[in-house]
């Protein structure tokens, strides 16, 4: 588990370890020798030899004050240790959670994460800051009193040597059952967390549905789950830390009835006797101490093992040289994936969307229309086959270089709780001042900020609470008008917007795709048919393929989503060729 941890401590540190190390066993070797010394000090003032007895002291002195610098040399550097671990582990789980696949991600609840990355890492910093060093005198003062009391007498010292391993495998024992009590509370703790942030979050949702009651109770049996967890946790702890003490308890027994014996045989004098009892008690006090923090030490241990397993998930790895595209053309070749094992949602997937021309997708709820553009934005790496970005493997493209090639501008629009100006230059943060107000102007953003009581100072809430859904689009509108990448990948709004709303929200795709390449997951008739080139996919696969005029002439699934669309809408499209293109 040390090394575990010392594997998490930043290269900038990692030179401090040795002297960690060294310093705590110097510190618990002078505390074995301070205490062995006691020894002949006592048998020196017993004899009546003054001379003697001050050569002892000043010498255990000596050690004694050894005992205390390397004792502050350890503290300051665990101190130092933990620190650097806690600003090291969190920059690398940082960069480590922004380059995994999205898939992992959905695979978890943001509370586990939450927890491994604050509640766990906090965990390692204590172990750092002060277990390591219980643990390692714990370790080093018995063995060092034992060694010491082989000198005066071999037969207590080799109880006390043997008495060791037999606690060591008492309190390993021990640590089974609790490891694994330690894992459900983990698991629950998240349970309730994620509940609570639920419970929170949707408020809206749960009174518009009347739902409230039923996930208070949801979150009462969370809770009820984490209880039993914890009592589950006391449970497998307190046997094991009831038998390491009685254990403990049995060896100091021993060692004091062993002295008492030989002492009465007369193989000790009295001053000896006193001495051997005296350095017996501190030959348990570290093992006691250690017992004392071994709850600690284990949930350390557990903290440990979860950050790293957070670790170890495999990235979208960047190639070592980001390969360069020829256009701005985009391709699906063969392209396969599935979100779980065995379910396909895209199955051999191909077609190609020229440089500069709009291809709008079509099909069924749930067929995989929106997959596709994260497959093209590499959210989520190909099964099989692959997406190209002008003749190059999106998966042979640094991330950085891919999404300069590319804007998603999907229906779950995020904003972050910050400013709207701040908001938009998460599309380009280099982007001048002027820059960003023009964009925020042709996505027609500058009139939602007119109308904000602190202008573009105001906040936009968690998640953009405090606009509406048509304006939160306008301001992803302005994002990657900003962003101004060659190729745009658009999950057109399924929800409908007001008018005026409306109205913004086309005009700003329409300047946001002007020149572009364009991959529209299209809803309305209106985008579709101005399309250059439309696919059809049901099921995950491409059922027909072309221009609005030829699909909508012969029967199939296409002239079904039509006759649907016209249902829908109660009017009806008159079916023309289309000469020229326009944005969605
Ligand atoms: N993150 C995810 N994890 C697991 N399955 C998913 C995930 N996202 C989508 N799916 C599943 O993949 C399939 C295709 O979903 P996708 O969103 O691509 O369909 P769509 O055609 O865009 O649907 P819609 O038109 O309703 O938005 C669906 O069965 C959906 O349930």
């Amino acid at each position: 588990m040390i090394r575990r941890a010392f594997e998490l401590v930043p290269a900038d540190r990692q030179h401090l370890i040795p002297f960690h190390l060294v310093a705590t066993l110097i510190y618990g070797v002078a505390q074995a020798a301070a205490f062995v010394l006691l020894i002949p000090l006592l048998e020196s003032l017993f004899d009546g030899d003054t001379g003697a007895a001050g050569v002892w002291l000043a010498v255990m002195a000596g050690v004694v004050v050894v005992a205390a610098v390397a004792g502050y040399f350890q503290s300051l550097l665990g101190l130092k240790l933990g620190v650097g671990m806690l600003r090291g582990v969190s920059h690398r789980l940082g960069d480590h959670l922004a380059a995994l696949p999205l898939g992992w991600f959905s695979g978890r609840t943001t509370a586990s994460i939450t927890r491994t990355v604050v509640a766990d890492v906090r965990e390692i910093v204590e172990f750092f800051a002060h277990l390591l060093a219980v643990m390692v005198t714990g370790v080093v003062v018995p063995i060092g009193i034992g060694i010491g009391v082989l000198f005066i007498d071999w037969r207590l010292g080799v109880i006390m040597l043997v008495s060791l391993p037999v606690m060591a495998a008492v309190d390993k024992l021990a640590g089974r059952s609790y490891r694994s009590a330690d894992d459900r509370l983990h698991a629950s703790a998240a349970e309730v967390d994620a509940g609570v942030l639920e419970f929170t979050t949707a408020q809206p949702v749960l009174r518009a549905f009347g739902a409230v009651g039923e996930r208070n109770r949801a979150l009462e049996s969370a809770l009820a789950r984490h209880r039993r967890a914890s009592g589950g946790l006391i449970a497998a702890s307190v046997p094991g830390l009831a038998a390491f003490a009685i254990v403990v308890q049995i060896v100091f027994v021993a060692l004091v009835y062993a002295v008492a014996v030989w002492a009465t045989d007369g193989d000790f004098a009295a001053a000896t006797a006193v001495g051997l009892i005296v350095v017996a008690s501190r030959f348990i006090d570290p093992v006691s101490a250690l017992a004392q923090v071994s709850t600690s030490t284990r949930r350390a241990s557990a903290a440990v093992d979860r950050v790293h397993d957070l670790l170890a998930a495999p990235e979208l790895r960047d190639p070592a040289q980001s390969a360069v595209p020829v256009d701005n053309s985009l391709s699906f070749d063969g392209v396969s994936f599935g979100y779980q094992p065995g379910v396909r949602v895209a199955c051999d997937v191909s077609f190609t969307v020229p440089a500069g021309t709009t291809t709008a997708i079509v099909g069924p709820s749930g067929s995989g229309k929106t997959t596709l553009l994260r497959l093209a934005a590499r959210f989520y790496p190909a099964d099989g086959g692959a997406v190209r970005i002008g003749g190059v493997d999106v998966a042979d493209m640094s991330l950085e270089d891919l999404m300069a090639q590319v804007s998603p501008v999907f229906q779950d629009v995020y904003l972050f709780n910050q400013t709207i100006e701040e908001n938009i230059r998460i599309g380009r943060p280099d982007a001048s001042d002027e820059d960003v107000r023009r964009a925020a102007r042709v996505a027609a953003v500058d009139e939602i900020v007119e109308r904000l009581p602190q202008g573009w100072e105001t906040m936009v809430g968690e998640r953009g609470a405090n606009l509406s859904g048509g304006e939160r689009q306008r301001v992803s509108i302005a994002r990657a008008l900003l962003k101004d990448a060659p190729i745009v990948l658009l999950d057109e709004a399924t929800s409908a917007l007001d008018p005026h709303n409306e109205a913004v929200v086309v005009h700003g795709l329409r300047e946001l795709t002007q020149g572009k390449t364009v991959v529209v997951v299209a809803h309305k008739l209106s985008t579709v048919a101005h399309a250059d080139q439309i696919v059809v996919v049901d099921d995950g696969t491409v059922v027909d393929r072309g221009t609005h005029a030829e699909l909508a002439s012969r029967e199939g699934r296409y002239a079904d989503f039509v006759a649907q669309r016209d249902r829908a809408r109660g009017w009806r499209l008159a079916v023309r060729p289309t000469s020229s293109r326009r944005g969605p």
